[in-house]
């Protein structure tokens, strides 16, 4: 058996997995070149939604939107809300500023690279609701501390959200699933499950749409899980300061 070795994304600070596949097409390409500088997140300084809309407005964060048409589908549901979405895989990236354009989406900023890198510099309290849907299930107990769910990232999460926002998490991955459980149950301080009946785990809640990774999981025999946590009110403000954090 594998010993698990202390560390998670927050203390690794490095960004396992791939942020390129097959070469762009070349409108793809062009929607990097154009669309991307237009709409990203600054690369530097605090995040606020008056700094990234102009105006005071629910800030929603989606970590690793894969090819982001939920990141869109929520934008469009919610036009006066403000949508962060961070992904580092370039091929997702220019499908998501596909689905943007094409549904004229002007409530959506991308951060292509490390979520954990924008995460930090949001104010404390400011996010109302924070998405990680099928996060890379690192299943070998070898890499657990590549996991976003960790400490680490939770405490993170904890501390930006606002109290009584909503932090939605998915995974389709039997180890990853147990291993979710496991670590959110040793943050029930900060989250609280929102659950009422046993099965509703098993079903998207209204608002909710299916990813495409998610729908091949199912084709592919495995179960998509869904998980609704409410940030409760207390807040954390015991985070060590970050790498980024004198910048
Ligand atoms: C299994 S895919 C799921 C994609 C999408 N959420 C979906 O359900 O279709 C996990 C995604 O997380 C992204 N990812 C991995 N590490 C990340 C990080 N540190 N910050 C942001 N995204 C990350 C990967 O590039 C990948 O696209």
């Amino acid at each position: 058996m594998t010993a698990h070795k202390a560390g998670d994304p927050t203390t690794l600070n490095r960004l396992y997995g791939r942020s390129s596949g097959h070469k762009l097409r070349k409108g793809q390409a062009d929607l990097v070149e154009t669309l991307l500088p237009q709409i990203a997140v600054p690369a530097e300084g605090e995040i606020t939604s008056v700094r990234l809309f102009g105006e005071d407005r629910p800030l929603h964060l989606e970590i690793g939107f894969g090819s982001g048409e939920h990141l869109a589908y929520r934008a469009d549901l919610l036009p006066d809300h403000g949508f962060i979405g961070c992904e580092p895989f370039v091929n997702g990236v220019a499908t998501a500023l596909g689905h943007i354009r094409d549904q004229h989406l002007a409530n959506v900023r991308i951060h292509m690279g490390d979520a954990l890198d924008v995460l930090r510099r949001f104010p404390d309290q400011s996010l109302t609701m924070v998405y990680m849907l099928h996060p890379d299930p690192w299943p070998k107990a070898r890499h657990a501390k590549r996991r976003m769910i960790n400490d680490g990232p939770l405490d993170l999460i904890a501390a930006k959200m606002k109290p009584g926002g909503e932090f939605r998490l998915a995974t389709d991955d039997p180890t990853y699933l147990n291993w979710s459980l496991m670590v959110m149950q040793r943050h029930i301080d900060d989250f609280e499950w929102v659950v009422k009946e046993p099965g509703e785990w098993l079903r998207y809640p209204s608002g909710w749409l299916e990813t495409r990774y998610a729908a091949k999981a199912r084709r592919q025999g495995r179960v998509p899980h869904q998980f609704r946590y409410r940030r409760t009110g207390s807040n954390r403000s015991n985070l060590p300061p970050s790498p980024s954090s004198s910048k």
